[in-house]
């Protein structure tokens, strides 16, 4: 028997960890994201990921009295990187569009991490997965459109690639489902080093 908890408020994530996992736990964590000083994007992301579980699992401890069943904690960041630099989610029209002219017409990378924290074992393992999005020229004037369709607010990058925000993108290197917040392949790699297997769990359901 095992359980699994979600750290993590996305609704993307929660939708893309039901494709390995049947039952699990949501409990968002609430950590600072603010990126340290000289601090690289594979670290932030990494460091990230790993403090959503950490918190999660923290969470989960402090509202639980049985220790019965210890769980295994996802945490998992997303971050669109462009020459190095991490671009968060936009708090307005003006920061959506300081990235998404920084996006336009050329390639950047989305890094997505996972960390798995099993509480059981107090282990985690974890996989930094980097897709290139090449995108198209955008214009200021298809900025302030998009803005007001209300799909890049939450999103890094000030994009979705699972939305509207797909007219951009004009070719992917790497992992779909890692750009729209959960690299599945991998993940599901992650669960199988832990005695996990989601082919076998789901055709159990
Ligand atoms: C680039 C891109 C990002 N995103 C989303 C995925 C993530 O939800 C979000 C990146 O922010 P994150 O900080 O990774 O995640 P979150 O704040 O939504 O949730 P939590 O921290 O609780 O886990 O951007 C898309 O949905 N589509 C895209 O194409």
């Amino acid at each position: 028997m095992f359980m699994v908890i979600l750290g993590s408020a996305s609704p993307r994530r929660q939708e893309l960890l039901k494709q390995l996992i049947a039952k699990f736990t949501v409990l968002p964590a609430n950590i600072d994201e603010s990126v340290g000083d000289s601090e690289s994007a594979v670290n932030y992301v990494e460091r990230m990921a790993n403090e959503k579980a950490m918190a999660a699992f923290a969470k989960w401890k402090s509202a639980t009295h049985s220790m019965d069943v210890l769980p295994i904690v996802v945490g998992s960041d997303t971050s669109v990187v462009v020459d190095g630099k991490v671009l968060g989610k936009p708090d307005s029209l003006a920061s959506a569009k300081l990235m998404l002219r920084s996006l336009s017409g050329r390639s950047h990378q989305v890094m997505t991490a996972v960390c798995l924290y099993d509480g059981r074992f107090e282990q985690s393992n974890s996989v930094n997965v980097i897709t290139e999005v090449e995108f198209r020229v955008i214009s200021d004037l298809e900025i302030e459109q998009y803005w007001k369709t209300g799909e890049p607010q939450d999103k890094a990058g000030s994009y979705a690639i699972q939305g509207l925000g797909s007219i951009f993108v004009s070719s992917i290197k790497g992992s779909y489902s890692a750009v729209v917040g959960l690299p599945l392949y991998e993940t599901a790699k992650l669960f199988e080093q832990l005695g996990i297997h989601p082919l076998q769990e789901m055709s159990h359901e």
